[in-house]
């Protein structure tokens, strides 16, 4: 079980978010929506460790991280798609996720034959690479990727991690209309498995819709809403927050 505490951050005098407590089920999708500067991102940075708390805590499985860094969040669990500039551009495809799959597994492995454990990370990349559709691209060098390759291959990194949160910031962002099914495709496999906690800031509330066992909704840093994707995309705080429709509209 993921938690954060009362989970607080100021920039200045600005609350970017503002005393969130939530608590996130293994087996689960929840989708974080609200509007531009709502404190979405701030609030996976200070999940994930690239922003510290001014306040509260994040807790995984009761254990507190919230002083640890973010690689040392990601060996507990908490793993967030990275960014292409956080793999190894200039390696092949094959390469940065075999390389993923090794910082699992721990690089001190005492195994017989170093050409065996060799080839048992490849075979294991290999079929990272196959359920991300991207198996044929695997001597690709990874900044010569499509962006819709890219975003592939980050999902790729972090199933290889074998995290028990996913964290999704906008995955599909920046793809085209045929990409985009492989990845939601890829996302709803992760949720059939049913032991993982994941979590997904999405602008397309048609993506949010089909996905989302639950909606949160952050407003000026705050939560304003939680609970079933049709109640809380009907409510009025979202229609008024998240749509930017008046309450006294969606009521009438
Ligand atoms: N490092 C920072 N320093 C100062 N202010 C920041 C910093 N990071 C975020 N903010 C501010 O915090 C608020 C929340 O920003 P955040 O990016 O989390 O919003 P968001 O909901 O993810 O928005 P979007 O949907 O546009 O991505 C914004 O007002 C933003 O300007």
């Amino acid at each position: 079980m993921l938690e954060t505490k009362n989970l607080t951050i100021r920039f200045g005098g600005h609350v970017a978010v503002d005393h969130v407590s939530c608590a996130f089920a293994p087996g689960s999708l929840t989708a974080i929506v609200g509007p531009n500067g709502a404190g979405k991102t701030t609030y996976f940075n200070l999940i994930s460790g690239q922003l510290r708390a001014t306040e509260g805590q994040v807790l995984l499985d009761g254990e507190d991280l919230t002083a640890l860094s973010a690689p040392l969040r990601t060996r507990r669990g908490l793993g967030r798609a990275f960014q292409l500039t956080q793999l190894f551009p200039h390696l092949p495809v094959l390469e940065n996720v075999r390389l993923a799959v090794q910082a699992r597994r721990g690089i001190g492995l005492k195994m017989l034959s170093v050409w065996l454990h060799h080839r048992d990370l490849i075979d294991e990349a290999m079929a990272i690479l196959a359920q991300v559709r991207l198996a044929e691209k695997s001597s690709a060098i990874a900044a010569a990727l499509p962006h819709g390759d890219q975003r592939k291959l980050e999902v790729a990194m972090l199933i290889a991690l074998q995290p028990k949160v996913y964290m999704f910031d906008e995955p599909t962002a920046g793809m085209s209309v045929d990409e985009v099914p492989v990845i939601l495709d890829l996302i709803r496999e992760l949720k059939a498995q049913g032991q993982h906690t994941i979590l997904l800031v999405e602008h397309k509330m048609d993506v949010v819709r089909e996905l989302a066992d639950r909606i949160i909704v952050l407003h000026n840093g705050q939560l304003v809403a939680d609970g079933d994707p049709a109640e809380v995309i009907a409510s009025p705080v979202v229609q008024n927050a998240y749509l930017g429709v008046a309450p006294e509209e969606v009521a009438a």
